[in-house]
């Protein structure tokens, strides 16, 4: 594989030297190493900014995709390995100098971490703890958006813990900040890393607001809006089957994240376990 690449390398007059920033990010079923490494396509300042994009589709025979795009197509093992790969690659790219001595920093062969040569500092790559939050009121679930998401398209409460901040902390305080809820209970589900916008550690819970505690005052420096939606319109749009929603004087089809996002399966064991809990005893 690595004569594969250095001859790939070769046709575009790159040195194969550049193999070195290649990073572990996982390994096969028959323990094959797993290395990614950044063309820089994407980046003019990159070394490697003079392979032109068109000339690589061609010669990989694919085309590349906007990482956010891609998570439409992706299964869940292609799209873990891709978002490891990018937010490894990212961080190195952004460490490249030591923040006490300002010396440049050295990557260890796996890319586990960065050592500064002259005050032997280490630096290993940082994820971000965000809390995620289905809320329910018992029979609907609390989803919102922010403007800059596609159209139409509503997701879980989310936001970065505060320093010195637990999850349960975070959580209630975030609620409380975005849509002005008091939480009566919560519930750990499952967490994911997640590469935007750096590297984030996602920790999804479930929580459920104080009974006839409802009313939702959105906080609109953070989200354009709020609402409590019922289980057949979840499920709907879960089918990808709308409904349309009145969105500032235009309707939209009422969607939600992609399969691939905690979010979606947040939204997913709420709806199952609304559907449990509805059967008759
Ligand atoms: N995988 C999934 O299913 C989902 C993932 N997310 C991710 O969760 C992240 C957090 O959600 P938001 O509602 O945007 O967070 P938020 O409610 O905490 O607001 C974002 C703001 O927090 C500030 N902030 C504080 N600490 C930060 C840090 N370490 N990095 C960046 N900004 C920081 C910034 O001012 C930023 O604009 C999003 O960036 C999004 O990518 C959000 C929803 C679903
Ligand atoms: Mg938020």
């Amino acid at each position: 594989m690595t004569k594969e690449l250095e001859s790939l390398l070769g046709k575009f007059g790159q040195d194969a030297q550049v193999i070195e920033d290649s990073v572990l990010i996982g390994c096969s079923d028959q323990h094959e190493a797993w290395f990614a490494l950044d063309l820089g396509l994407n980046s003019s300042s990159s070394m490697y900014a003079s392979i032109p994009k068109p000339e690589m589709e061609t010669e990989l025979r694919g085309s590349f995709v906007e990482l956010r795009k891609a998570l439409f197509k992706l299964n869940s093992m292609d799209s873990s390995l891709l978002f490891t790969a990018q937010a490894l690659l990212r961080w190195h790219d952004n460490h490249q100098f030591c923040s006490r001595s300002g010396q440049p920093t050295k990557k260890n062969m796996a890319g586990s971490k960065r050592v500064c040569p002259s005050n032997k500092i280490i630096y290993y790559p940082q994820m971000a703890p965000v809390v995620i939050i289905l809320v329910s009121d018992g029979s609907r679930c609390l989803l919102a958006r922010q403007s800059s998401f596609p159209k139409g398209l509503y997701s879980a409460l989310a936001g970065f813990c505060d320093i010195g901040e637990c999850i349960e902390d975070a959580i209630r305080r975030e609620v409380a900040e975005e849509v002005g809820l008091e939480l009566e209970s919560l519930q750990y589900s499952a967490s994911q890393h997640w590469p935007f916008p750096n590297s984030s550690l996602m920790i999804a819970c479930h929580a459920t607001v104080k009974p006839g505690h409802t009313e939702i005052q959105v906080n609109l420096r953070e989200l354009e809006a709020a609402a409590w939606f019922s289980h057949d319109e979840v499920v709907t749009a879960l089918r990808g089957e709308g409904p349309y929603i009145q969105q500032q004087n235009k309707t939209s089809p009422f969607s939600l994240p992609p399969k691939l996002a905690i979010a979606h399966q947040l939204i997913k064991e709420w709806v199952e376990k609304q559907a449990c809990s509805s059967l008759p005893a």
